[in-house]
């Protein structure tokens, strides 16, 4: 009985993605991008919290399922100290034993001229550096101000660009802090600014815990796209309040196409306490879809790369796609 109910939801999913537009959703789409670049952080963001060691092999196998779910851009692993973030101390295995795709970028994180040194020698060819809107966020999280983070990173962006390395730059605490709540959107757009000129490519806007609403996300994107053209920007959202979706709609309808997004949800800062996961790569896919957005990737994959991690994790997704539609969900 439920193996047939499940049939008939999957069936009316698909059959709904499938639809041609209405007219009122071509007028939609006139606001909106054709396509959009989905940066999939669950091997960095997803599993950097994870209070057990992820075996290495696991991890490797989540990230091979991504990339045949075709996602073009995974952010692997973080080159961070293993004392503060003992979930990634694996980062020079990953890189070393990753089956490379000419086609898929393989981003790392990075806090310092140190963590670079070892990215480049596992075989980054990718970056990201990571700041904060709060001076309160950026001590907890890498252990020094913004200005020291700044110029850090200037050093940090200058020397990969000279190797040849691409570098993302993040902004964390966009819409909210977890020691000190409301951030101007006067302090994004200063860091955010900073990163961008110092040769970030693309600026990748974080709501760490998940507080923005389409009010304040509006407000946050109108200033900082006044900086950084829209273009060079992305959106980080977490999903804690649920407003994650509705957050990344607000931003696509002011010219943002590129977001980050984690599968089945897994996630969140081991430096913001009781922040989720980020919105589930299988939720966003399936929203975009649906408006006739591309995105290169195939649902189905994706949710069997979620039924694979959440399986190892022993936890259930925290995705609502996910739910309706895994093959895991009538054993949960
Ligand atoms: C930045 C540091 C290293 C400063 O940490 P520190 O303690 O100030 O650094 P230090 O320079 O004094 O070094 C202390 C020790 O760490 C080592 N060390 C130093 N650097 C490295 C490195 N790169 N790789 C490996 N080891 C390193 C260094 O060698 C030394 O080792 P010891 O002599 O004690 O044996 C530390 O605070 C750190 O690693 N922080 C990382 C925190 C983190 O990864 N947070 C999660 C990612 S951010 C995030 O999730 C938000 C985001 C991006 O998703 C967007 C959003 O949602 O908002």
């Amino acid at each position: 009985m439920l193996d047939i109910l499940y049939k008939s939801i999957k069936h009316v999913c698909s059959s709904v993605i499938s639809q041609r537009p209405t007219v009122e959703q071509e007028t939609l789409q006139g606001r909106l991008p054709n396509h959009v670049k989905v940066v999939e952080v669950g091997p960095r963001d997803g599993l950097q919290n994870e209070p057990m060691q992820v075996e290495t092999e696991t991890k490797l196998e989540l990230i091979k399922k991504l990339s045949q779910a075709g996602l073009s851009t995974i952010e692997v692993t973080s080159f961070v100290s293993p004392k503060w973030v003992p979930q990634m101390a694996d980062h020079k295995e990953i890189m070393e034993n990753l089956n490379l795709d000419d086609s898929i970028s393989y981003p790392v994180l990075v806090p310092n001229l140190k963590g670079l040194e070892t990215a480049v020698k596992a075989g980054a060819k990718e970056i990201a550096v990571f700041g904060s809107a709060s001076e309160s966020f950026s001590k907890k999280n890498i252990n020094c101000s913004i200005d020291e983070s700044l110029s850090r990173f200037k050093e940090v962006i200058s020397a990969a660009l000279d190797k040849g390395i691409k570098v993302r730059g993040y902004v964390s605490c966009v819409c909210g802090c977890p020691y000190e709540g409301y951030i101007s959107p006067k302090a994004v757009v200063h860091v955010a600014k900073v990163l961008h000129e110092s040769g970030c490519y693309e600026i990748s806007l974080g709501d760490t815990i998940g507080v923005g609403t389409p009010g304040s996300m509006a407000v946050m994107l109108e200033e900082v796209s006044k900086v950084v053209p829209i273009n060079k920007l992305a959106v980080h959202c977490h999903d804690t309040y649920g407003q994650a979706l509705a957050n990344i709609l607000t931003a696509l309808q002011m010219g943002v196409s590129v977001v980050d997004s984690s599968v089945a949800g897994l996630g969140g800062c081991p430096y913001a306490k009781g922040a989720s996961g980020n919105v589930a790569t299988e939720d966003l896919v399936y929203m975009l879809h649906g408006m006739g957005i591309k995105t290169g990737i195939n649902l189905k994959r994706l949710i069997e790369a979620a039924d694979f991690i959440t399986l190892a994790l022993n936890k259930p997704t925290n995705s609502k796609v996910g739910k309706a539609m895994s093959s895991r969900s009538s054993l949960l």
